[in-house]
């Protein structure tokens, strides 16, 4: 059978049954002492103002973590070193690469780990040379394991962004004159429907019903174009003075929704007007309000927009949904190209609203509810900046 990769590695360092007859050795005496380990990587890791941004959980996360650390030094020690300990380890690898936490920390942070059982080492086997060299081989070897893995995996994250964005630059070429050719069809229809609604005479409910059908697809069908050449032309800003409350009205008249979908929005009206293109404006209340009528279609429930005027010269909009919110794992790529998660669209519509909005010198972040629901954070300058960031603050 082809050797694995955990195999491979395993050879590359020179991992050797005697070293782990040394680690469960080792575990006998060290074990008391995990709790201690895992006290100072923490600590360790707190000092450094990068790293402990990302433990945003504070304390809480923290004590967890410090849990979870004790057991993971528990397995590093006791194996067995297997497929099964691998798949793990990728696992925990692609948890520090979902957080986004830069790879370079893994370097210090395995450091910290290998000080600490070198000095545990040194301590405990004063007397015997060979067991001290042993163990000392056999925690360096795995230690370099353990990163290794963790640098596989960011490696594996580097190489999916690398196929996606391949994935977009074809696209990108094939979108503009598909999207062109589209238009034209989807012209003829729209002008066939006109003309047999119409057509004197009373037309019967069947024949009513699909006609509105067919322009309910057909201005389906015009929006996935409009996105997909807005996603690839980075059409200019005509900027102008903009009551964000207007273009919520016109957003509202354009998105379709049950009865059971309730909107609702608060203190637009008092917003001073900002430097923007309306129609871009429109398009990113379109579609937030699309996806968050999709999610609550089935179910019905609530959408709220709040806004504020926030320092300095800021208008902060949040908007609400009562759905199911977006899962961990989807959060990250949220605002990426071609991120779907439904059956209908092709996963354009996030990654536009964050191009429009940056595009106006603002920001958008997705922050979750507590309990249930989706939140969408978008911060606009109210003076006209191009392509800056206004930073989003945690939300609740
Ligand atoms: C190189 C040594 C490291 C080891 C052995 C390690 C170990 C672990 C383990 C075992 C977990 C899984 C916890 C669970 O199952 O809930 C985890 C998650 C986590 N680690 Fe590390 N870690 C390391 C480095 C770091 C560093 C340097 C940071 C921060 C600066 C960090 C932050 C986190 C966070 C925030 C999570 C939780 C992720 C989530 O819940 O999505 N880790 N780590």
């Amino acid at each position: 059978m082809a050797e694995t990769l955990f195999e491979e590695l395993k050879r590359y360092v020179g991992f050797s049954s005697a070293d782990e007859q040394a680690l469960v050795t080792l575990h006998a005496t060290a074990k008391p002492h995990f709790a201690r380990f895992a006290r100072v990587f923490y600590d360790r890791i707190l000092e450094h103002e990068g790293a402990r941004q990302a433990l945003e959980g504070g304390e809480s996360q923290v004590g967890h973590l410090r849990g979870t650390l004790q057991v993971w030094m528990d397995q590093l020690l006791r194996g067995p070193w297997d497929e099964a300990y691998y798949a793990l380890r990728c696992r925990i690898g692609r948890m520090h690469v979902r957080i986004a936490l830069p790879q370079h920390y893994m370097f210090g942070a395995m450091n910290i780990l290998r000080q600490e059982f070198n000095s545990h080492i040194d301590a405990t086997y004063l007397e015997e040379p060979a067991a001290l060299r042993a163990a000392r081989s056999a925690v360096g070897k795995i230690l370099d394991l353990e990163l290794a893995i963790m640098l596989h995996t960011y490696r594996e994250d580097l190489l999916a962004q690398q196929a996606r964005s391949e994935r977009l630059s074809t696209f990108g070429q094939l979108v503009g004159s598909i999207g062109h050719e589209l238009r034209n069809p989807l012209g003829v229809i729209e002008t066939s429907l006109y003309i047999l609604r119409g057509r004197p005479g009373a037309m019967d409910e069947r024949t009513t019903k699909h006609l509105d059908r067919i322009g309910d697809q057909v201005g389906i069908a015009n929006r996935i174009v409009s996105d997909l050449l807005d996603m690839i032309r980075d059409r200019p800003l005509h900027r102008q003075e903009v009551w964000l409350d207007e273009v919520w009205q016109e957003a509202l008249k354009a998105v379709q929704r049950p009865d059971a979908v309730v909107v609702s929005a608060e203190g637009l009206t008092s917003l001073p007007a900002v430097q923007g293109d309306a129609g871009q404006l429109r398009q990113v209340f379109v579609n937030l309000l699309d996806n968050a009528v999709q999610a609550l279609e089935e179910t019905g429930g609530t959408v709220s927009l709040s806004a504020a005027t926030r320092e300095p010269e800021m208008v902060e909009l949040v908007l609400e949904d009562s759905g199911p919110g977006v899962s961990d794992v989807i959060r990250r790529r949220l605002f990426e190209p071609l991120m779907t998660t439904k059956a209908r669209g092709i996963g354009l519509g996030l990654a536009l609203v964050k191009r429009i909005v940056e595009r106006h010198g603002g920001s958008i972040a997705y922050v979750p509810r507590p309990g249930a629901g989706a939140r969408f954070v978008i911060r606009l300058s109210l003076v006209a900046s191009e392509e800056t960031h206004a930073p989003v603050p945690p939300v609740g």
